[in-house]
């Protein structure tokens, strides 16, 4: 079959995910996710975590006794030192092994790298990324995902900050991932179906 002329190309599948702590989500769940025995993420793990990476919580501040609503925060990962793209921000997530779904490698790598536990269910398509690197051809679905089980940490030892809308354009974002943000900004402005 006729590749172009590139000589072939090596796709790799990794899968993504756009993990978002959103205070309204959360609040308007709470229920739904106690009866299912699943915890939405809590505002005071979201502080440890952001504490923990040098990042700075969004304005949560009293004005005559009125709260400001917190604003909704996606979770980012660094890629260490040492791998492709070392010092770069991107969507937890990795390679899809042979013989799995692209969810179940998202569930996987989920429990691996930020040590937490994600159903299924809770795990809604957004976008994909499609991005020629020297090396490879990279094809990434990215799924969102509001609720999950335990507080997200740099299981691995990598870097991990929350980041609201307006700070997601000030990490310095893999190549594949910067054609994505639009589509982020909107999960995270305007929410996206499903639990
Ligand atoms: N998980 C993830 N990987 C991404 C994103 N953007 C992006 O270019 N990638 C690339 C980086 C890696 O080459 C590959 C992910 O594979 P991996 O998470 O198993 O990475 P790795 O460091 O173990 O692999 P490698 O770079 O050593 O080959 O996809 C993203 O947003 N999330």
């Amino acid at each position: 079959m006729d590749d172009g002329g590139s000589g072939g190309v090596r796709l790799l599948v990794v899968v993504g995910v756009v993990l978002l702590d959103d205070p309204e989500w959360t609040q308007a769940t709470a229920g739904a996710a106690a009866n299912k025995g699943v915890a939405a993420p809590s505002a005071s793990g979201a502080e440890a975590v952001a504490a923990a990476s040098g990042t700075e919580l969004g304005p949560i501040s009293c004005s005559g006794g009125a709260s400001v609503a917190k604003p909704v925060r996606v979770l980012l990962a660094q890629r260490p030192e040492g791998k492709s793209n070392a010092g770069l921000w991107e969507f937890p997530g990795g390679k899809v092994d042979p013989g799995e779904t692209p969810e179940e490698a998202l569930i996987r790598e989920l429990r691996e790298e930020l040590g937490i536990t994600v159903d299924l269910a809770d795990l809604m398509p957004l976008t994909f990324a499609s991005h020629t690197y020297p090396t490879f051809h990279l094809l990434m679905p990215l799924y969102v995902c509001r609720r999950w089980l335990g507080e997200p940490v740099g299981a691995e030892g990598q870097a991990v900050a929350w980041a609201t809308p307006e700070e997601v354009s000030t990490y310095n974002l893999t190549p594949a991932d910067i054609p994505l943000v639009p589509a982020v900004l909107a999960a995270m402005r305007y929410g996206t179906p499903g639990p």
